[in-house]
């Protein structure tokens, strides 16, 4: 199972290299490697696992962060509603893509956070509010699908990441706290 080891901090080069495309058919090493990045999303989630193996909570995971320099992230987002078991949205993405996007922007009003920054990096990182993402599964299948608010701003900063792109690039120097006039602030 993937741990804290697993993932690499910054400083390491795979954070900064544009990541390759996986090619499909998936060789087996490819599909058990999203696989995987699901399962250490889950168990970081889970206050027994979490607390048991050391681990810090995620919602996305990129395969850079694991040294791996290919396009592949896996989202792990519960549903809000605390009763239900179904996630809102749980998936591993193959070679990823913003094809459009909002001109509305948005923002996580605490700031982000990420696995490979062992550092509270403060400021908004301001994002496209709603994005139009194609993928393709395991089974190289295309999908398209359009996000908003919280896993809009999930899955671009794991795109991010198979770009070599890191949260806090996205701060304003000057003003860190520096929100556009129209930005949505979520909480
Ligand atoms: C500096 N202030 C902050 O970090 C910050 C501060 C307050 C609120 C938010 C919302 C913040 N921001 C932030 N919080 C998260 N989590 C909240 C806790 N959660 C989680 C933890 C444990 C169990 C289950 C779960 Cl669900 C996991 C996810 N995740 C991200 N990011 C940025 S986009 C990728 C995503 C990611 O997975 N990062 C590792 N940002």
């Amino acid at each position: 199972m993937i741990t804290m080891d697993d993932i690499v901090r910054e400083g390491h080069p795979a954070l900064r290299e544009v990541a390759k495309e996986v090619s499909f058919p998936l060789v087996a090493e490819d599909i058990e490697l999203g696989e995987k990045m699901t399962e250490f999303l889950k168990n970081s989630q889970d206050p027994e696992l979490a607390e048991k193996y050391g681990l810090r909570g995620g919602v996305g995971l990129a395969a850079p962060q694991l040294a791996i320099s290919k396009r592949i992230i896996a989202i792990e987002i519960p549903s809000m509603e605390e009763d239900s078991d179904e996630p809102f949205l749980s998936t591993v993405m193959y070679n990823p893509k913003i094809l459009s996007h909002s001109v509305q922007q948005a923002a996580i009003e605490e700031g982000e956070g990420c696995l490979s920054v062992d550092r509270h990096v403060p400021g908004l990182v301001v994002r496209n509010a709603k994005v139009t993402i194609s993928y393709f599964d395991k089974d190289g299948e295309s999908h398209k699908i359009r996000l908003r608010n919280y896993a809009a701003i999930v899955v671009q900063h794991e795109i991010d990441h198979i770009n070599g792109v890191m949260f806090y690039d996205h701060i304003d120097k000057t003003n860190p706290n520096y929100a556009p006039d129209d930005v949505l602030l979520l909480s």
